[in-house]
């Protein structure tokens, strides 16, 4: 059962839908995260830049499933093919249903923010700011910031919190939740605390395989983790498929006498338990499944593009 199917049914009024939470660093987004999800939200490696948009948690209110995707590879590039991947960092942007600028009030408009309020410009939808770190700001000057930064952009409105005291974010979570479109949840109750870590488990996979197969394999082959089941005594065995679209595909990922996929499991499982930091048992299977490129609904599941054309 995928997850989309196994996702709570928990009647029509449910909620869910993607906010891309975009910030300058140290803006202070992991701490708002923290005080969001309820959870402390596990690390997102910033190896894994393949990625689109990567799940940082996911909140519940009341009917509503708030799912938050932060997009690596929007700020600082210095390697060139980092710099070919901002624009596709900003597309985890471009397919939210709301985009939420993080701001740091106590730095206010500078050099690093700038460009994010440059680039908003393009991004389509709903945006909203958020001035952060106000209990270490004089409140006078909050408005003369959120004046000047509406200017450079169009937000639909403006939150004033303290992520660190949780100042504001209950405010700014119900409001979150009745913006998301009416519709299923994407993620079953009890996947909601690893899906993070299941999300950056799948990209790593799918990583090792684009970088052993790159010529051979589709793009939208895909890789999605199954199970992901903590041990007792604290390792983690993880169960992963690799979807590809032809038996000749698989085959491919399968190698001669199974070594490929040995291979990418092995560089897979140093790295997922790098980011895990804890024993991993890492288990791969490769399924066929037709038309899988075809499916929307596949991509949006996992927080993803899809690729129009
Ligand atoms: N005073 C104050 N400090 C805050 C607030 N929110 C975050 N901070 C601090 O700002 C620093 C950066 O916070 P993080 O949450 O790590 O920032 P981040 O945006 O996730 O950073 P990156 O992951 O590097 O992008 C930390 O020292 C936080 O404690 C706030 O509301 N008030």
């Amino acid at each position: 059962m995928s997850e989309t199917e196994s996702g709570t049914a928990a009647g029509e009024d449910t909620r869910c839908g993607f906010v891309a939470l975009i910030g300058a660093p140290n803006a202070g987004k992991s701490t708002l995260l923290n005080a969001l999800v309820g959870t402390k939200v596990t690390i997102v490696s910033h190896k894994v830049q393949t990625t689109r948009a990567l799940i940082r948690g996911i909140s519940v209110e009341g009917q509503s499933q708030i799912i938050f995707v932060d997009t690596p590879g929007i700020f600082a590039p210095k390697r060139r093919l980092d710099r070919a991947m901002v624009t596709t960092a900003w597309s985890g942007a471009h397919d939210a249903d709301l985009t939420a600028v993080l701001m740091d009030a106590r730095k206010g408009l500078d050099e690093d923010i700038e460009p994010i309020l440059e680039h908003l410009k393009e991004v389509r939808g709903p945006k909203i700011l958020i001035l952060n770190k106000i209990d270490v700001v004089p409140r006078d000057s909050l408005l003369g910031l959120a004046k000047a930064a509406n200017e450079k952009a169009k937000f639909e409105t403006t939150f004033m919190i303290s992520a660190l005291k949780s100042d504001g974010v209950v405010d700014l979570k119900q409001w979150l939740a009745e913006r998301m479109p009416t519709g299923p949840w994407l993620y079953p109750e009890d996947q909601i605390a690893d899906a993070p870590m299941r999300q950056l488990a799948a990209e790593i996979t799918r990583e090792k395989l684009f970088e052993r197969l790159h010529q051979e394999l589709p793009y939208h082959s895909t890789v999605e983790t199954e199970q992901w089941k903590e041990l007792r005594g604290g390792d983690v065995r993880i169960e992963q498929t690799i979807y590809v679209e032809r038996e000749s595909q698989r085959k491919i990922v399968i190698g001669k006498g199974g070594q490929t996929l040995r291979a990418i499991g092995e560089a897979a499982r140093k790295d997922i338990a790098e980011i895990a930091d804890a024993k991993v048992h890492l288990f791969l299977f490769v399924k066929v499944r037709e038309g899988w490129g075809d499916d929307p609904e596949r991509y949006r599941a996992m927080g993803l593009e899809f690729p129009k054309g």
